[in-house]
């Protein structure tokens, strides 16, 4: 996809809308994304009666306490009944016998390199909130130090994955057999970015600078020295400085050059939600009026993206805990300089809500069902 093709495949053919909902399993449940997208899946509104499976890890006895999705995530729980839903151990066995259509992996990279493959020979769709299967370019995924036990196989499925961003590859969603759901810094970058490029308005020659910042949540639940309440908190940090994973996404998303952008991600003290500042210059003057344009016109069918009316600027407590990624931007008097910023829950648009999206697109409904 070149700079002047990133698609708008917005209102092209839609599949039929499947009337019966595809049985549906989470495997990772007990993670943050994972509990996410039990949240939404157990109120999406195509899914009643039809609850997705829960999977913790392979090979669990049965008998541990935490059982029941309500013990890990009390958030979850219903009223009058402690035991709603239970929590079984990860097994094909178990993920076909209940008939899975769609397998969701909140689970770590390597794992879900793993199960993907064996998902796909057993006729299951998956959709991967990792970053395994994200990227195309193996000099791009050698930072997640992959390993494949068959990797013919891996190969012409990483060729196969769709990256799952509807805002840019709707219909290629609509009919994938393995979505690999984006990044949550990539996603805010993107989004702002991809109508611009599109719209061939950036002047690459100056290069664009991206200084993102996220909330602690984006670490995973496992606590680390960095991620520590006494790192983490009353604290702003740089890191992963010239060297982040999400780096080769925005390459490859957006048909650019490592010279032509600067990521830098940031650890900000709260719980969620990211907040990325993009710098760049225009190739000419430019009326703001224009951006407002491009920028409606790329997202006129894309109910999750709003845009903010100039002056007023996206901010993390406008997005945290909704499936919306805001936009909005700040042009200098000069009509050259401009500025984006990019705010989204890591958790929802830049993870579970995103799959939720994805999913819609595959069974050919709304994009935005369940997560309004
Ligand atoms: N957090 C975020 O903002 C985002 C996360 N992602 C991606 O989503 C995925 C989940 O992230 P997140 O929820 O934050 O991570 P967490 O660390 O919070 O949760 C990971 C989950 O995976 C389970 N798990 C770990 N190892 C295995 C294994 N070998 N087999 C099966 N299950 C395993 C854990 O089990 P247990 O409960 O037993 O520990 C846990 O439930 C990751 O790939 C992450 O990169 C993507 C976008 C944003
Ligand atoms: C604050 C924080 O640590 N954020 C995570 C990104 C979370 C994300 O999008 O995850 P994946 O690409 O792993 O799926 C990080 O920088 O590694």
């Amino acid at each position: 996809m070149a700079n002047s093709t990133i698609s708008m495949t917005n209102v092209l053919e839609q599949p039929a809308a499947r009337t019966t909902a595809p049985r549906t399993a989470i495997a990772g449940i007990g993670g943050y994304a994972g509990g996410e997208l039990a949240r939404l899946l157990l109120h999406h509104p195509r899914l009643r009666g039809n609850a997705p499976t829960l999977l913790g890890r392979a090979g669990e006895p049965e008998s541990t306490s935490l059982h029941y999705l309500e013990d890990i995530h009390p958030q979850l729980a219903v009223a009058g009944d402690q035991h709603a839903h239970p929590i079984l151990p990860f097994s094909w066995n178990r993920i076909t016998d209940t008939g899975t259509e769609v397998l969701f992996l909140a689970t770590p990279h390597e794992q879900s390199r793993e199960w993907v493959p064996q998902a796909i020979e057993r006729g299951i769709k998956v959709i991967d909130l990792s970053g395994a299967w994200r990227l195309q370019h193996h000099t791009n995924r050698a930072v997640y130090k992959l390993k494949d036990a068959n990797a013919d196989h891996a190969a012409q499925l990483q060729q196969e994955a769709v990256y799952g961003c509807p805002e840019l590859h709707r219909d290629e969603i609509r009919n994938a057999r393995l979505v690999a759901n984006p990044g949550c810094y990539a996603t805010s970058i993107l989004l702002a970015l991809a109508p611009l490029l599109q719209a061939e308005l950036v002047d690459l020659e100056h290069g664009i600078i991206c200084d993102a910042k996220s909330g602690v949540s984006g670490a995973g639940k496992a606590p680390t020295a960095k991620t520590h309440f006494m790192h983490a908190a009353d604290n702003l940090s740089a890191y992963a400085v010239f060297g982040h994973r999400h780096t080769g996404e925005l390459l490859e998303q957006l048909h650019i050059t490592s010279d032509q952008i600067q990521f830098t991600p940031h650890l900000l003290p709260i719980p969620r939600g990211i907040l990325s500042t993009i710098y760049l210059r225009l190739k000419t003057k430019t009326e703001a009026a224009a951006i407002t344009t491009v920028l409606q016109n790329f997202y006129q069918h894309s109910p999750l993206v709003r845009l903010r009316n100039t002056p007023h600027l996206p901010e993390i407590q406008h997005i945290v805990r909704t499936n919306f990624c805001d936009l909005g931007f700040a042009l200098a008097a000069d009509g050259n300089r401009l500025i984006l910023v990019s705010c989204l829950d890591n958790l929802l648009k830049g993870a579970s809500g995103q799959a939720v999206q994805n999913l819609n697109l595959m069974c050919g409904w709304n994009e935005e069902e369940g997560l309004l």
